[in-house]
């Protein structure tokens, strides 16, 4: 049994009259540990398999499951329960709350569940351990997005599901938060999911899922990961 295991999954959206289907038939797994990038053009279909993946979407047919879990079962105070405790979220935008500081960013974060890691600690490991009672606007956006991870990080959650993570952010800068993504990975033992257009990120990946109108195009698994550094694109 895989940890992640999508099996038939299809969603199709409604506006007025007229159906979208944002994914068909979407099958594949990834592995405990694993780092996955998902990797395909705008409209391909990434957000919306990440948020069924993340309990923030529900899905028209097929089975999601997570650590042998049915989570496309769930209701809704069971997928509410499922975010706070099991997901960890990294956006594009970092999403921070502007008016706490870096540390109670995530200690807020952390409170929501049940073994929460210490929110000054992973700050500290993420690179920060000076920056911590700076607000957000003191903080570049390579900075901003490391708080951002360490919010989610301090969940201690199953699972990391990142949505562009490197998209607002200059190519140096980029890099050092996929670095980081994928020491984290290493580390921790923390299966990390990252979707993005750039498909130079394959290369950091132990798995790469390619998706095209919906479709999953190729499941592959990567026999020779490239370390974040020596990627270039
Ligand atoms: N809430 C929604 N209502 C209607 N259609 C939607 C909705 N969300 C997504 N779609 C449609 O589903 C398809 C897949 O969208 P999705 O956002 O998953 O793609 P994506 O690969 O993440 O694209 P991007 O890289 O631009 O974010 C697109 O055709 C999109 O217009």
């Amino acid at each position: 049994m895989a940890f992640v295991e999508f099996e038939k999954v299809s969603k199709i959206y409604h506006t007025g009259t007229v159906e979208i289907p944002a994914l068909r038939d979407a099958t594949f797994q990834v592995e405990k540990g694993e780092i996955c990038v998902i990797v395909g053009a705008s409209g391909a279909g990434k957000t919306t398999l990440l948020n069924i993946l993340g309990g923030m979407d529900t899905l028209t047919g097929g089975t999601v499951k997570l650590d042998g879990r049915d989570i496309s079962r769930y209701d809704r105070r069971q997928l509410t329960e499922y975010r706070r405790r099991d997901v960890g979220f990294v956006f594009q935008f970092y999403n921070l709350i502007q008016n706490l500081t870096a540390l109670e960013n995530v200690e807020i974060a952390a409170q929501l569940c049940p073994h929460p890691l210490d929110a000054a600690e992973v700050l500290r490991e993420v690179g920060l351990g000076e920056r911590m009672k700076n607000f957000p606007a003191q903080l570049s956006g390579g900075e901003q997005q490391r708080v951002a991870i360490a919010r989610a990080l301090a969940k201690n959650p199953k699972l990391l599901l990142c949505d562009e993570p490197t998209g607002a952010l200059d190519y140096v800068t980029g890099k050092n938060i996929l670095k980081l993504l994928q020491d984290t990975c290493r580390r921790t033992g923390m299966t990390v999911v990252i979707i993005t257009h750039n498909s130079a990120l394959t290369a950091m990946a132990d798995r790469v899922i390619s998706i095209k109108s919906g479709t999953i195009q190729s499941v592959r698994k990567n026999e020779h990961v490239t370390p974040v550094e020596e990627i270039e694109w």
